[in-house]
């Protein structure tokens, strides 16, 4: 069963566009090892859309992510940031431009455990050369929209899981990305905590227009979205669009249910 309407995918020809992936495939290994994790999956990202990745375990989702941040080379298709093929680019061109314009937020924090919370947020300026106000001022509107204003001179050990995710957020958006990718942020959170993360996120998206592409298997989470891409066996499964001015999230929530029912995936946390 796919459930996918390919007409749905199209961006509108005047939008502007941060990310296009083409037909990207990605397998792992070869022979009796061979994993075909992508199968051929194109969509765009317009700026200032917060898109969510789902789809059962195994189903290519990070994979996917991995791309598009470039840690993983796809073995055919394009992915375009900001109508630069990030293909193209030689390792040491990319690590910079991967630098400049990708944010990434991982499940696990991935904070230096020898830094404080200021430290870790400001890391990626300082390897761009960026200090003083230009570093200062973004540091002091991140800290008072992610509430971490009272840790930045804690190190990770002294901190609370929510409070080093929110840190990890705010050294993953410093550098005014084109895209921040997420990979799970609630995953290694509590209710609690990943309602006020998602709600700081969702905040910033819709204020600063930062664009989101998030995977997650938490629906609570994921009603946060503007959209949602489901995928199933490396393919586009189906697609959901919530129009986040008149579409409450608990009826966008009961929607997501329904098709990951269908799927046979995710899990129904606490909205
Ligand atoms: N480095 C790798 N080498 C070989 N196979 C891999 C590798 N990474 C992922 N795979 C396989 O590719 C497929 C997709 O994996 P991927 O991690 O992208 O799925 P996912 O949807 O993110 O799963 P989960 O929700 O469990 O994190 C799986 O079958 C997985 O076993």
């Amino acid at each position: 069963m796919n459930m996918m309407n390919h007409r749905e995918q199209k961006a509108p020809a005047d939008s502007g566009r941060v990310l296009e992936v083409k037909n990207i495939t990605k397998t792992y290994g070869v022979g009796d090892n061979e994993t075909k994790a992508l199968k051929g999956i194109t969509f765009d990202v317009l700026k200032g859309e917060f898109l969510g990745i789902m789809g059962p375990s195994g189903s290519g989702k990070t994979t996917l992510l991995n791309t598009i941040a470039t840690m993983i080379r796809p073995t055919s298709g394009k992915v375009l940031l900001e109508r630069q093929e990030l293909g193209r680019f030689k390792d040491r061109e990319l690590a910079d431009y991967r630098g400049k314009k990708i944010g990434y937020l991982f499940q696990d924090f991935e904070l230096l455990d020898n830094m404080t919370a200021k430290e870790n947020i400001l890391l990626p300026l300082s390897l761009h050369g960026i200090t003083g106000k230009a570093a200062a001022d973004p540091l002091e509107t991140l800290a008072r929209q992610l509430d971490i204003e009272d840790v930045l001179n804690k190190f990770p050990s002294q901190m609370s899981g929510g409070q080093k995710q929110r840190v990890a957020a705010a050294r993953s958006l410093i550098g005014n990305p084109s895209i921040l990718l997420a990979d799970e942020p609630t995953g290694a959170l509590d209710t609690k905590n990943s309602r006020t993360l998602m709600d700081q996120l969702s905040k910033i998206n819709q204020t600063m227009g930062i664009t989101i592409m998030m995977v997650t298997h938490d629906a609570s989470a994921a009603s946060y979205c503007s959209r949602i891409l489901f995928i199933q066996d490396g393919q586009l499964f189906h697609e959901l669009r919530r129009n986040v001015e008149s579409e409450p999230r608990e009826v966008f929530y009961e929607r997501i249910i329904t098709v990951l029912t269908q799927l046979g995936g995710g899990s129904a946390h606490v909205l």
